[in-house]
């Protein structure tokens, strides 16, 4: 099986499945760093990434810009002095999608450049 972040994003659709609880588990230990929260009921999943200062937290904000236009797939970025929060869940199914996991396996990516 190739590895998630070798894998597109599709195309989001409103009738596209979330993913189930047993295809978690074999996601999950590709972004063992990932954890999933809920807010207002919607499952997510999110990192937080440590940086020396803002300057370098801005870049990889504009990292993660890049990646989701090229993958069409948008995620919520929280970027502060040192730090930047990343959350991806799928907004036309309120919930979380593949594409999600996959995002966030090349969020991951962008560190090793
Ligand atoms: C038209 C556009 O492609 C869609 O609205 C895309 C944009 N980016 C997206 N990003 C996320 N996270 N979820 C979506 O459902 C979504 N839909």
């Amino acid at each position: 099986m190739t590895t998630l972040n070798n894998q597109p994003c599709e195309a989001c659709r409103a009738d596209a499945p979330e993913v189930s609880e047993q295809e978690k588990e074999s996601l999950f230990p590709q972004i063992p760093q990932w954890i999933q929260v809920e807010e207002d009921g919607v499952e997510k999943l999110q990192r937080h990434f440590s940086f020396r200062n803002f300057e370098q937290a801005l870049a990889f904000t504009n990292q993660i810009g890049q990646l989701a236009e090229r993958e069409g797939h948008h995620p919520a970025i929280l970027t502060e002095y040192g730090k930047v929060t990343v959350t991806w869940w799928t907004h036309k199914i309120n919930g979380l999608h593949r594409n999600d996991f996959i995002c966030a396996a090349k969020t991951d990516a962008l560190l090793d450049q």
